[in-house]
């Protein structure tokens, strides 16, 4: 079944490109199963349960190459990892990683063992990349990218969520991005769940500088707005230029956020987790009201982004706005303006980028609601 062929140049690569033949790949769009040659270019990322591939795909009837796409590979069969699967098929949105096709392979270098593969479109570059780029050049993000990024997040989870799916893993590594377009798409469903009402999960989800703090103190019934904590820390993080919770270990990162937040209510603990018996780290750590501790830690930051970080970086998730509030924040009113545009870093081309943020779906439309006129660009309200 493994057949590695040596000798054909791809995109004109000079050296040898490993290919390989899968019997039944299946299309994600219309679920048929077709033979088709796989030939793996570079590795893109690499994760805790597996890596991720640039590759290309062709039938192998018409040999016509197809992509290139992010073939992400994990041992296959286990629960945990199949969920990524339902979720990604179950999925189509401009902002979520679309999923073209996916098929299980045996791993070589790895005693044989099966990996499912999920071949997904392919983005340049992630969040945390850009993030770092420009920080190591003694800048933060342009504010324009700012909102339309942060917006595209805002999308996304207002979709995610209305199918009462959770992320549980939102950093700036699992968002992409295509610095030339500033479309952005959030990747890694292996931690997302579809999470049903008063039903218990696990605690120990989320990478630590980006865990709500429900989950640090140990809630597990807790709701899709932990993802709402997380675009709050990637918003924060694209207006410092670094993580803006960097807690030593797991309930240190408690503290770090009380160094913003002020300490969190004991009720707030003890609703989260009735049996909390952790430090409640009741200091108060800084002299100043909130909204002044917030422009002396951001201190370039415009007052709508800080507004908009105060109001999702919030302890009680209920309080925290909605992924559909969001949208609807002041801080994203110039994107509505006539001719908004955003200028790409570097030697990238100019664009408007306008009409791709608010290409609503039949769907988002319904869930948006009469929301829906306080987001659209005045340009397109009739
Ligand atoms: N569709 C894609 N296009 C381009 N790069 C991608 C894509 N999907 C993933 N990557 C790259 O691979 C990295 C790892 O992907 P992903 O987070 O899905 O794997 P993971 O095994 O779950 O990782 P982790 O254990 O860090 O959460 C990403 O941070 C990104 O750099």
């Amino acid at each position: 079944m493994v057949r590695v062929f040596n000798g054909l140049p791809s995109l004109g690569a000079q050296k040898t490109t490993p290919e390989y033949l899968v019997q039944s790949v299946t299309n994600q769009q219309d679920g048929s199963t077709h033979p088709m040659v796989i030939q793996e270019h570079r590795k893109l990322g690499e994760g805790a349960f597996g890596t991720v591939m640039e590759a290309s795909l062709s039938f192998t009837e018409t040999r016509e190459w197809l992509g290139p796409f992010a073939i992400k590979k994990v041992p296959a069969q286990t629960e945990y990892k199949s969920r990524e699967l339902e979720i990604l098929r179950n999925t189509n949105h401009p902002n979520v990683v679309g999923l073209k096709f996916f098929y299980n392979y045996p791993d070589k270098s790895d005693h044989d063992k099966l990996y499912q593969h999920l071949v997904m479109e392919s983005l340049p570059c992630t969040l945390q990349t850009e993030i770092k780029l420009f920080y190591n050049a003694g800048y933060v993000l342009p504010t324009p990218h700012v909102q339309v990024y942060t917006f595209q997040i805002a999308r996304a989870m207002n979709y995610l969520h209305s199918l009462g799916i959770c992320h549980r893993d939102i950093k700036p590594s699992n968002i992409l991005i295509d610095p030339a377009s500033l479309i952005l798409k959030i990747c890694d469903f292996g931690s997302a769940k579809k999470l049903e009402p008063h039903q218990p999960s696990v605690s120990y989800i989320c990478s630590r500088y980006y865990r709500a703090p429900e989950l640090i103190v140990g809630c597990t019934i807790y709701t899709t707005q932990i993802d709402v904590w997380g675009l709050g820390c990637v918003l924060g993080e694209m207006l410092m230029g670094k993580p803006i919770f960097q807690g030593q270990d797991p309930l240190l990162q408690l503290k770090e956020i009380s160094k913003l937040l002020g300490p969190p209510d004991r009720s707030f603990i003890f609703k989260s987790n009735p049996s909390y018996d952790g430090p409640m780290y009741q200091d108060r750590l800084f002299a100043s009201d909130v909204p002044a501790r917030y422009t002396k830690v951001f201190p370039k930051a415009a007052p709508e982004a800080l507004d908009l970080l105060m109001r999702v970086l919030v302890y009680e998730p209920e309080r925290r706005l909605r992924p559909r509030h969001v949208l609807v924040h002041p801080f994203f009113a110039d994107m509505r303006q006539p001719g908004f545009k955003v200028t790409p870093s570097g030697n990238r081309p100019s664009i408007v980028v306008t009409p791709q943020l608010y290409n609503f779906s039949k769907f988002e439309l319904q869930i948006l609601g009469d929301d829906v006129s306080k987001i659209l660009p005045y340009s397109l309200l009739k």
